[in-house]
């Protein structure tokens, strides 16, 4: 889905699959700001086409856009890893070449994005809604633990400080995406503690149903899940109807709503 200013833009497409685009329909987004903001809720590659002619469009006009990027496709493939291309490179590229005054990422799920992405900064909502999460889970910091799945996560909430962690050692096959196994590294001081996992994607939720279940056999008597972005395809793991991980705190960049009580999409701001 491609905004501009709020504004969601409708593509029609041709019989043969080509994408018809509707200036008027750009131009009167636009025409309400002086400065533009496009958003890419990234939903298939057709997504990079379309802003790819909303912003020469934007050009050819003399209108000038920043862009706010709710999930950095490609994001994962940030390295190359046998035979997977290292296809972020590829599409950083491309939207480098569109020319945007600023781009703003949310949740990277590495420091590769940005350094591939010109002119951007990065928003993390993990670490902006742990208050609250720790807030509506009753979280005690001097009993309670964050968790963070793999040494990516860690690396990547560095900067949140004063509370206990213990940190996953996962083993996926890049390949097949399947984990192969995930390991707890650290002790803790006794049962009956709560655990947030706090990371950046929630896909299928298999990475976090192995931590909550290795969590729970450490002795936690609640597991919470926070990811900064959750793919529709959570709905179809075994996350929603298993009593291993309490409650989930997500936010709208891949969502765009939760039919189900026990993930709650929390709207982020600005998109
Ligand atoms: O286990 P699922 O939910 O499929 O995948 C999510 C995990 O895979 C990684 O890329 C993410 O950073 C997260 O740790």
């Amino acid at each position: 889905m491609i905004k501009i200013n709020e504004v969601a833009l409708d593509f029609q497409t041709f019989p043969n699959g080509e994408t018809r685009v509707d200036g008027e329909a750009i131009l009167q987004a636009a025409a309400a700001e002086t400065r533009n903001r496009v958003v890419l809720k990234y939903e298939s590659d057709g997504d990079l086409i379309k802003l790819m002619f909303v912003k020469r469009f934007l050009d050819d006009h003399r209108l000038t856009a920043s862009l706010l990027i709710t999930y950095m496709p490609y994001s994962r493939m940030d390295r190359v890893e046998g035979s997977s291309v290292f296809t972020l490179k590829y599409a950083a590229s491309f939207i480098n070449t569109l020319g945007f005054e600023e781009v703003t990422v949310i949740e990277p799920h590495s420091d590769v994005t940005m350094a591939l992405l010109d002119r951007s900064t990065a928003r993390y909502p993990s670490v902006e809604l742990l208050e609250q999460v720790i807030r509506e889970t009753n979280f005690n910091a001097e009993e309670d633990y964050l968790f963070f799945p793999d040494a990516g996560a860690q690396k990547r909430y560095a900067k949140v400080k004063g509370f206990k962690q213990l940190v996953g050692f996962k083993v996926r096959d890049f390949q097949t995406g399947q984990i192969q196994k995930l390991d707890v590294v650290g002790e803790v001081a006794k049962p009956g503690f709560k655990a947030i996992i706090v990371d950046d994607l929630c896909s299928y939720g298999g990475t976090f149903l192995l931590s909550a279940e290795r969590l729970k056999e450490l002795g936690a008597s609640e597991v919470f899940l926070l990811v900064g972005h959750c793919e529709k395809s959570v709905f179809q793991g075994k996350i929603p109807n298993s009593g291993l991980v309490d409650r989930v705190y997500t936010t709208d960049t891949m969502l765009d709503e939760s039919p189900i009580d026990k993930i709650q999409m929390m709207k982020l701001g600005g998109m």
